[in-house]
């Protein structure tokens, strides 16, 4: 049996990490001596420019540009070798194939890395085939996927390693899954201002989802705290690593909640190796398809509006146009808008009549198409049948004439108009209230892009090869039927139904699955962020049966009464006080609204430390104290929260309560909620 003590697995990393040092030192020399070879021959091209022929000239850049090449790819190399050297790996499995004499210990890093000389493996990249292993099997028999085929045989040790500057913390036999030890010990530690990457302990629920090759939409359900961001992090890690000749990080969009939000998970990435990869906010995406049509409202807004004044016609719009109907409804209506919006007219040139019959015959011909497309055909083909009085073809400025003629016969051209219209057609007008001149709702955002796309006809965006959608509850069946068509590619789309922070348009996981039909959906019900107690207590304001907390202890929430408002802000300082004495990293603040979250920050600005008010203009996210709102703080996380004014008056309706609970779990460690007067409904028995 292969058995090694732990003092030759500390012989065995001394090795590596001296074989690392090594190539490090040739890459450095590497990288020196390719930029060395660029400043030479851009010396010699300066110096005999006259001299040189132009293919002289020519072979000379190919020199400036093979160099430039190798340096690159040394750099890269160099940056992933930097890495390894403090922590070369952290599990071994020992797999002895069935048609093998004998086991081979395979080491797992971020990286792989072999010997120069004899190209041996002696890390293996946790995305490779046989690291899978290390992720669904326990000592026993075991398979992997490899390419030539499914490999079987017997795993006969599994081994997982904590490694930092070089030196190894603590090293475990582990024939479980990934050792429960050592995911206790990687959840307990601090929160960072970047989210970490989760290689070490993925688990095997994550690993299916991570490895997933087939799924053309991939949606993933998952409980608050369960990995889900982490996880589709991994995935596209994983993606890029396996079809690397046919993705690369450009190819990647992910939509994300806010700025902030994605500086927060823009270390995990190129922590993998990978580059970081495009990202933009469904604000940015919108706008860019709306161009100058006209200004909106932002989700943020809207749900600001909805917990400012109780309207309840503004949310019975915004409910309206979160249904997956809709969608139906619009096509529906443009098909009616085509026929009935159409009026033929003869067009008259100078000494040709095309009679309003054939021009109505034309675009008839031209059925199918979106309607731009439908009038240009219409006018392509009238302008091609028809003949001057000499029985000559039309000359340009005709043909121009009539394909104008024909886009004036559409009667409602302008599409906002045209959108407004389709709230008259289905005889709910009262749906439609714009903010002010060429100034919408956040609600007629995607359905008037969706229209615009029905008219205009979609072009994909072909740049982008995998889609991720994060927050997924938020986003209206209308926004997944915008995005299908803009981005016909593989996607990954995650979300937590009871995460919503605004119930009237919040999507159900059956409506994201009808708009796409043969997604593959994938639960995560294991909560990993939060300590029991934590979990618990906001289990009791939004319950959940199926949620399965992870068993890890910790202080019990609190919930601190206060005789007015001004020993509440007291109470509030003191704990921003504890904080600071405390060892734990970031503590968030997390109010419900905007404006109490700047109360706050002022409240506490006399404290002597760094407070940081996290709103939607907020491009980072630091460490210390942070002072945000719900909406904020959606998929970010904190050692400590503190959840200020959690009385009756301010959390009671269900938007409330949902707010409450994205509050509560974002913490880790430790929870604290301050209130004066009468305690929130929802957490009369959370404490119990
Ligand atoms: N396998 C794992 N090993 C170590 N840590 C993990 C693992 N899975 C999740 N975590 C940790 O759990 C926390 C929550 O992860 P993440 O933010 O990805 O979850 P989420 O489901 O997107 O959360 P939410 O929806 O509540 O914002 C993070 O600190 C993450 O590092």
């Amino acid at each position: 049996m292969l058995y090694e003590s732990e003092a030759a697995e500390r012989e065995h990393l001394q090795d590596i990490v001296k074989k690392l040092r090594t190539a490090l030192q040739a890459m450095e020399d590497k990288v020196s001596d390719s930029y060395r070879d660029i400043i030479e021959a851009k010396k010699y091209l300066w110096v005999n420019m006259a001299q040189l022929d132009p293919a002289e000239r020519a072979a000379n850049q190919v020199d400036i540009s093979l160099s430039i090449d190798a340096g690159e790819k040394a750099a890269a190399k160099r940056q992933r070798i930097g890495k390894l050297v403090s922590s070369p790996y952290f599990g071994r499995v020992d797999f002895k194939a069935w048609d093998r004499p004998e086991a081979d210990a395979c080491y797992i890093g971020v990286h792989a890395f072999s010997e120069e000389e004899s190209q041996r493996n002696l890390i293996y990249d946790w995305r490779s085939p046989i690291a899978s292993l290390f992720y669904d099997f326990q000592v026993g028999e075991a398979h992997y996927e490899a390419p030539m085929g499914n490999v079987k045989g017997e795993m006969t040790a599994k081994r997982q390693y904590k490694i930092k500057d070089g030196v190894m913390d603590y090293m475990i036999e582990s024939s479980m899954n990934i050792n429960d030890d050592v995911l206790q010990k990687e959840l307990s530690g601090s929160s960072d201002e970047k989210m970490k990457n989760i290689v070490a302990t993925i688990q095997q629920e994550q690993n299916r989802i991570i490895r997933n090759e087939t799924a053309g939409e991939m949606i993933i359900q998952g409980v608050a705290g369960s990995g889900k961001t982490s996880v589709a992090l991994h995935r596209v890690a994983y993606l890029l690593y396996r079809f690397k000749d046919t993705l690369t990080s450009s190819n990647v969009l992910i939509i994300s909640p806010n700025k902030a939000f994605s500086d927060y998970i823009s270390n995990v990435l190129p922590e993998l190796g990978e580059e970081m990869i495009l990202e933009a906010s469904m604000e940015e995406f919108a706008a860019q398809e709306l161009g100058n049509l006209c200004r909106f409202q932002t989700f943020y807004e809207q749900s600001a509006a909805l917990l400012e004044e109780r309207d309840e016609a503004f949310a019975e719009r915004i409910r309206f146009k979160a249904r997956l109907d809709l969608i139906v409804e619009l096509e529906t209506y443009l098909k009616h808008a085509e026929t009935h919006f159409f009026e033929a007219e003869d067009i008259v040139l100078e000494r040709t009549v095309i009679p309003k019959e054939a021009v109505l015959d034309s675009y008839q011909a031209a059925t199918g198409m979106p309607l731009q497309q439908r009038l240009a055909k219409a006018a392509a083909i009238i302008g091609g049948q028809s003949r001057t009085e000499d029985g000559e073809r039309l000359a340009p400025d005709a043909v121009r004439r009539i394909k104008a003629a024909v886009k004036k016969m559409f009667k409602i051209p302008n599409l906002l108009n045209l959108y407004k219209e389709f709230y008259n057609h289905i005889g709910r007008p009262e749906m439609y209230k714009p903010i002010g001149k060429k100034w919408i709702e956040f609600a007629d955002v995607f359905p008037l892009i969706y229209l615009k796309l029905l008219v205009e006809g979609a072009e994909p965006v072909q740049l982008v090869k995998h889609l991720l959608v994060d927050e997924m509850q938020d986003y209206t069946p209308v926004q997944y039927a915008v995005l299908a068509q803009r981005f016909p590619c593989k996607k990954t789309i995650l979300g937590d139904a009871t995460q919503s922070v605004n119930p009237y348009s919040s999507t159900s996981l059956a409506d994201i699955k009808a708009v796409f039909p043969r997604a593959e959906t994938m639960e995560l019900l294991k909560s990993y962020r939060s300590t029991l107690e934590i979990t618990n207590f906001a289990l009791r304001i939004k319950p959940n049966r199926r949620l399965l907390p992870i068993e890890r202890h910790g202080e019990r929430p609190e919930v601190l009464r206060y005789e007015n408002m001004e020993e509440e802000i007291g109470g509030i300082r003191e704990l921003c006080r504890q904080f600071l004495n405390s060892k734990l990293h970031s503590l968030g603040i997390v109010c419900k609204t905007k404006a109490q979250a700047e109360q706050i920050a002022q409240a506490i600005a006399v404290l002597q430390t760094d407070v940081h008010l996290l709103d939607f203009s907020s491009a980072a996210f630091h460490e210390g104290i942070t002072v945000t709102f719900a909406h904020m703080a959606k998929g970010l996380e904190f050692d400590q929260v503190i959840v200020p004014f959690a009385d009756r008056e301010n959390y009671r309706s269900e938007m409330d309560r949902s707010l409450l609970y994205v509050a509560c779990t974002r913490a880790m460690h430790r929870l604290c909620l301050t209130y004066t007067g009468e305690i929130a409904p929802f957490l009369e028995q959370a404490g119990e």
